[in-house]
């Protein structure tokens, strides 16, 4: 099999000649959240289809985009969707699109995502700060012969979610009179919902919402000495706090509050 750095060289070599340069931040916008992509200046989108060892993305609500600009006065590079463990995807190939964000010189991510909202004290349409999470998808993306020049065998997690960027995000979220709601978010495999039992589990554990993504990609840019802000839209109540779920309700939630998201993202990257 081919070294992560040989497949990262082809990848980087491609995304320069389409124009892409130096980048400052990488933006993963998760289900239903990807219009922020449309407000990049000087904009190149590339179809992930079009990318060297990049999966499709298959999820409705997930554009399948990559986007290279500026945002709030920085570099970014945008995906506008993700890729899912659940889509059949290995984690490797979920989280190489933060490899090649890392490769491209971004020193940060910013990573986002739809979530059901277990703590009691939260409702449909409330954004989340995350300032940890449980990694409950029965996998890892560091599993495996670790490439040194990539990061350590061993990372540590204890600072995943960067709280200098936790703490600017709620300073700006204050500014704005923005509700903000913080918490823990446990990722699941998906793409099953979970059960009631296993969300009173998740409650008990210490979870504040539930997802099927983010977890693998956080560990990654761990991995790779990146500073890390996650943002989650409580897209509804976990299960067994509403009557049922479906992914048509999560994208209209993202829908009602894609504003107020795209607004807090681009305020808390300006003074980033
Ligand atoms: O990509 P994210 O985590 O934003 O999407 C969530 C998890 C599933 O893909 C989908 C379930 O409704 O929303
Ligand atoms: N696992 C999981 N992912 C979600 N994405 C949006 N809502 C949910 C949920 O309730 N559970």
């Amino acid at each position: 099999m081919a070294k992560l750095s040989e497949l990262l060289k082809e990848t980087t070599t491609f995304l320069k000649e389409k124009g892409i340069g130096e980048v400052d931040f990488g933006l993963i916008l998760g289900s239903g959240l990807g219009e922020l992509a449309d407000e990049v200046e000087d904009a190149i989108a590339i179809p992930f289809s079009e990318v060297p060892h990049f999966a499709v993305s298959t999820v409705v609500g997930h554009a399948g985009k990559l986007v290279y600009g500026t945002l709030s006065g920085k570099k970014v590079l945008a995906m506008q969707g993700r890729f899912h463990y659940y889509e059949g995807h290995s984690m490797q190939k979920v989280t190489y699109p933060v490899r090649v964000m890392s490769a491209l010189g971004a020193h940060s991510i910013i990573v986002t995502n739809a979530a059901g909202g277990v703590n009691e004290n939260f409702i449909p349409g409330n954004l989340m700060l995350i300032t940890d999470h449980i990694n409950f998808t029965g996998d890892n993306p560091l599993i495996g012969e670790n490439e040194d020049e990539m990061g350590p065998r061993f990372p540590d997690m204890s600072h995943a979610y960067t709280p200098e960027y936790c703490e600017v995000t709620k300073k700006v979220a204050n500014a704005q009179n923005m509700s903000l709601q913080e918490g823990v978010y446990m990722g699941y495999s998906g793409p099953t919902y979970e059960t009631p039992a296993e969300i009173r589990m998740s409650r008990v554990m210490g979870a504040d919402a539930v997802g099927m993504s983010t977890v693998s990609e956080v560990i990654v840019a761990a991995h790779s000495g990146m500073k890390v802000l996650g943002i989650s839209c409580i897209t509804n109540l976990a299960a067994g706090m509403q009557s049922s779920l479906n992914h048509a309700e999560v994208v209209e939630t993202t829908e009602r509050v894609k504003a107020q998201f795209k607004e807090l993202v681009k305020a808390t990257l300006a003074e980033l």
